[in-house]
């Protein structure tokens, strides 16, 4: 007996030498989606995200806003003071883990008292279109993936072709139908967003509902069966009326807004034969071609600077967080490096 757990305490040992941290993570994580009593006990020794009709809960510290991680034994007396019991901690969804393996968790404590819990952990809870903007970059893309699991979790109760109820699993990364035996996985919607360029110049929109003065590059769902590139020189002709000749990706990210997608963002260049613009006016309200100078302005510009006394808006683009910023700024790194042209 003595000779197998020594046999496998060497393969754990030789396994913890051989994996580097993420890999030790990831397997880690992908062990808890799988194995129900495995990430129950995980639970116990977890940090949880709080989160109250999918709104965050922030701490403001100082001039910052903190998203704060509760032990299992302060979600424990949370739910004791509302007389509630630790099955509260079952609807809870795994969103990752430390270096060190402690398992995080998001929970949506929706059917309590908000007021109580702002007051007893000294908080608030906090629309995401703001919290998103406000916390540490690292931060946002994890209030944006634990959100987007809450919201799937919560819209997916029943299955569609039964209409039974649906039960997830300890992690959260599916929901099943007993009676049909459908396994449900979540998902997000993949959408282009495509900066078209014609060499010196790049073209921006604005959709009725943006904020006044902003401006960015062009998206679109992509259809079912659709490829990526596909979806681009689709979009790009639909909204602007423009044939994409070449693309090239540049990079993607999850989107919280108004619910999970996927943004695949690429750069295009468009035929030099045929700038002119025609506009999907059911779609946007202007597109417009920016030269250089413009676009390194308007990347400077805060949105509460780019009013006017005359009551226009100067342009402003997406802040960092936003896959559309890196577009617009990959542009001018591109174009700033080019060689001058010998006339
Ligand atoms: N992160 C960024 O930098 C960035 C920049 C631009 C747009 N976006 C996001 O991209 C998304 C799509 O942009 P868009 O408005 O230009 O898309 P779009 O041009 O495809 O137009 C939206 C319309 O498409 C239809 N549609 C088709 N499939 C849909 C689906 N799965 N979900 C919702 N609507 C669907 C609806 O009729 C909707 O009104 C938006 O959620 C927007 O927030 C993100
Ligand atoms: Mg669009």
């Amino acid at each position: 007996m003595a000779a197998i757990y020594q046999a496998a305490y060497r393969r754990a040992a030789l396994f913890c030498r051989s994996h580097s941290t993420y890999v030790r993570k990831m397997r880690y994580l992908s062990k808890l989606k799988e194995d129900d009593s495995l990430c129950r006990q995980a639970q116990t020794s977890g940090t949880f995200y709080l989160f109250h009709n999918l709104s965050p809960f922030l701490q403001k510290v100082g001039k910052k806003y903190l998203i704060p991680q509760l032990s299992a034994a302060e979600m424990k007396r949370i739910l004791e003071k509302f007389k509630e019991t630790e099955q509260w901690i079952e609807k809870s969804v795994l969103i990752g883990c430390s270096d060190e393996r402690v398992p995080h968790f998001a929970l949506d404590l929706g059917a309590l008292e908000r007021s109580v819990i702002e007051a007893e952990l000294k908080g608030s809870f906090t629309d995401l279109r703001k919290a998103f903007f406000v916390v540490d970059e690292k931060d946002s893309s994890l209030l944006a993936s634990a959100q987007a699991l809450l919201r799937w979790h919560d819209s997916h109760q029943y299955c569609s072709k039964t209409g039974q109820p649906t039960q997830k699993n300890v992690a959260g990364s599916k929901r099943v139908c007993h009676a049909s035996g459908i396994t449900y996985y979540p998902q997000m919607s993949p959408v282009v967003i495509i900066l078209v360029s014609d060499g010196s110049r790049c073209l921006l929109a604005r959709q009725p509902s943006f904020p006044q003065g902003m401006y960015t590059a062009l998206s679109g769902f992509c259809d079912v069966g659709e490829a990526v590139e596909e979806a681009a020189r689709r979009e790009v002709a639909e909204e602007v009326g423009l044939e994409v000749e070449s693309l090239w990706y540049s990079a993607s990210q999850h989107w919280p807004f108004p619910s999970s997608c996927l943004m695949i963002a690429c750069h295009a260049l468009v035929r030099a034969q045929q700038l002119k613009i025609s506009m999907n006016s059911l779609e946007l309200e202007e597109a417009r071609w920016f030269g250089l100078e413009e676009i390194m302005e308007g990347l400077k510009r805060e949105p509460k600077s780019a009013k006017q006394n005359n009551g226009s808006f100067l342009p402003w683009f997406p802040p960092k967080q936003a896959i559309a910023h890196q577009l617009i700024s990959e542009w001018v790194k591109q174009q700033t490096s080019q060689p001058a042209q010998v006339q």
